[in-house]
């Protein structure tokens, strides 16, 4: 039995609430199977798209005299209500298929970050809708938002992105892991907020899911930290006619493979960071990246990469 933290990709998630569904649908069935095969399972997810979409339409609803303004962290707990609806609907239908008795809940989860983060002067964390370079620099002329080059598939808005610090629902998250439910907890990387003398307050930036979910894998002694995405492995020269494919990685080679750049920031990069992580502090631990469609065939060791300290396979 191991405890397992399986964080989903947000733009592995689709463009639709019908798209997403689906897709969770699918997710659902394998990670009740992990459920089946007696290990505990906590999930997060990423928000990018979907809190980027949130926020463009609840900023027209408030121009056109609709609503009065949602601040960009009410979107960020807003896409955490959304994207867990979702997941505890499919793992609750699933389980249910499956003749399996769990409670699923989803934790509005507030991770701490430091206001003086650099992060804030240097926004890099694409959320939202891609577009082409002509319609970024119109959006970023007319409204001031900054616009970046994401991974070679279009321009995106840019927002800070800071590092998590501390999980503030951590203690609840514990007792829910221990009550045996099947927990959602640090979606979108968690709403982030700062401690001032008045107490907790959001601000507006999105924490990076893959770097709050190794936290959390940290912070509840997981043994494994899954990262589900959009592609099946990572790949040095990734996109090119050479592209290779990366099985296993030691932190050694993967330190030389981001040395190189070959992981694109604010994409595949900060996954290899919060792999290493999490890996780092013990060499029992593991770290899975592949995609949400493949997950039963990563964990037969049929695709996937598996990173881990030394770069030895550890598998159940
Ligand atoms: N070296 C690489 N190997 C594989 N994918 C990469 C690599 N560099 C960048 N990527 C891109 O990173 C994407 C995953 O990052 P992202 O879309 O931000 O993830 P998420 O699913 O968490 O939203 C992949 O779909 C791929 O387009
Ligand atoms: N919050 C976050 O990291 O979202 P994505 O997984 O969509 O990038």
């Amino acid at each position: 039995m191991a405890k397992i933290v399986v964080a989903l990709g947000g733009n592995a998630l689709g463009k639709s609430p019908e798209e997403q569904l689906e897709l969770v649908k699918h997710t659902a069935t394998s990670l009740v199977g992990l459920v089946a095969a007696g290990h505990k399972v906590v999930i997060s997810h990423g928000n990018g798209p979907q809190v980027g979409a949130i926020n463009l339409g609840m900023n027209y609803a408030a121009e056109h005299g609709q609503t009065a303004a949602f601040p960009f962290p009410e979107c960020g707990a807003m896409s955490q209500g959304y994207i867990g609806y979702h997941l505890q609907q499919s793992l609750q239908n699933e389980l249910h298929k499956q003749w399996l008795q769990k409670n699923v809940v989803s934790m509005i989860t507030q991770v701490e970050v430091d206001p003086t983060d650099s992060a804030f002067q240097h926004p890099t964390k694409p959320v939202g809708a891609f577009y082409t370079k002509e319609q970024a620099q119109q959006i970023e002329h007319d409204k001031g938002y900054v616009f970046k080059e994401d991974a070679g598939r279009g321009y995106r808005q840019v927002v800070p992105s800071p590092r998590p610090k501390s999980i503030i629902e951590l203690a609840s998250i514990n007792d829910l892991i221990e009550g045996d439910h099947l927990v959602i907890a640090g979606g979108g990387g968690g709403v982030p907020v700062v401690k001032t003398d008045a107490g907790l307050k959001g601000v507006p930036a999105v924490i990076d899911k893959d770097r709050t979910s190794a936290l959390l894998a940290d912070n509840i002694d997981a043994d494994q930290l899954i990262i589900l995405t959009a592609v099946d492995e990572v790949y040095v020269n990734y996109g090119k006619p050479d592209q290779k494919v990366l099985r296993e990685l030691s932190r050694a080679e993967a330190q030389r493979y981001i040395d190189e750049g070959q992981f694109a920031p604010g994409s595949m990069l900060p996954k290899i960071e919060a792999c290493l992580d999490f890996v780092s502090s013990d060499e029992h631990r593991t770290a899975l990246i592949t995609s949400l469609d493949h997950l039963d065939d990563a964990l037969a060791g049929k695709v996937g990469t598996i990173i881990s300290k030394q770069g030895a396979l550890v598998r159940e």
